[in-house]
């Protein structure tokens, strides 16, 4: 049985002309590491936030459709046990917060905290998670004087402490310059094997690092489903998103003639190095 399943999911936010998600169907396995991409408002927020329980919620409600966890709908999961099976990582640290603690490791603690678990149990799980997230060093700085880079592995940090099943994270890179975005970009492959990761993106790079299977949200549908290669060079992926730019290059080296035909284009820096190593074996 899937992990998550959303079955037919149809929603329009109040008095909005058109529906953003328009029929979404797709399931999740334990474990995996997916990349749900998609243009500007093409419903990212709004569908993860549907996958990680958080919608339906007052007169949020879906035309048609729903969400499952383990083939129970969301709205049957009390929002304590619901907190410890998923959790949702956003775009803007700050507000991510809980603006009650003192201290980076405070602000891990939080979680468990109100979930009663014995003190031991809640140490223990605020280790691991600044082992994780790289922070041990920071465990006793006021989390509104981290970097938004910080801000934002605390909030994995705090998220993990949970012991979550699922992590939903929403373009958690957006607002970080280049030099954080790599640092958290690096942090994502140490995430725990067990934990499946649902990506919701607009960027090719930390979706590349992070995920095995690709999706394209488009006009409230999974347009595409499948590998890097499948997703990342389908033409409407190229149209609202570009390709990445090692892609970019090789294509422009495939047009001036010059790459050894019958070989795919590649996707990252890793799989060009290794194109070019097959092409000079080759001669
Ligand atoms: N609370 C709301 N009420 C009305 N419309 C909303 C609401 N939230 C989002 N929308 C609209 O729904 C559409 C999808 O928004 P959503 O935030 O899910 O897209 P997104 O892909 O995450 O966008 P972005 O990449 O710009 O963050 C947009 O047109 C947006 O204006």
């Amino acid at each position: 049985m899937a992990l998550i399943d959303v079955e037919d999911l149809h929603f329009r936010y109040p008095r909005a002309a058109e529906p953003v998600l328009a029929g979404v169907s797709c399931a999740f396995c334990e474990g995996e590491r997916v990349a749900i991409l998609a243009g500007n408002a093409g419903g990212k927020t709004t569908l993860a936030r549907w996958i990680a329980g958080l919608l339906p919620e007052g007169m949020l409600t879906a035309e048609r459709g729903l969400v499952r966890m383990e083939g129970r709908p969301w709205s049957d999961w009390p929002p304590a046990e619901r907190a410890a099976a998923v959790q949702f990582v956003g775009q803007v640290p700050a507000q991510q917060m809980t603006g009650c603690a003192f201290t980076v490791a405070e602000e891990i603690a939080f979680g468990p905290c109100n979930l009663a678990l014995p003190e031991a149990e809640v140490r223990r799980r605020v280790e691991e998670a600044l082992a994780v997230c790289n922070l041990g060093h920071l465990a006793r700085r006021d989390p509104f004087t981290l970097s938004g880079g910080e801000q934002q592995r605390l909030s994995i940090a705090a998220a993990l402490a949970m012991r979550p099943r699922v992590l939903v994270l929403d373009e958690p890179t957006s607002n970080l310059d280049p030099e954080s975005r790599e640092a958290f970009i690096a942090q994502l492959a140490a995430l725990p094997d067990a934990l499946t990761v649902i990506l919701f993106e607009v960027a090719l790079r930390p979706s590349l690092a992070l995920a095995t299977r690709f999706m394209l949200l488009d006009r409230g549908r999974i347009l595409a489903d499948g590998s890097a290669g499948e997703v990342l060079l389908h033409p409407r992926t190229v149209e609202l998103l570009g390709l990445p730019p090692t892609a970019e290059a090789a294509q422009a080296v495939a047009e001036a003639g010059l790459w050894p035909p019958g070989l795919p284009l590649p996707l990252t820096l890793r799989s060009a190095i290794e194109a070019f190593e097959v092409a000079h074996a080759q001669g």
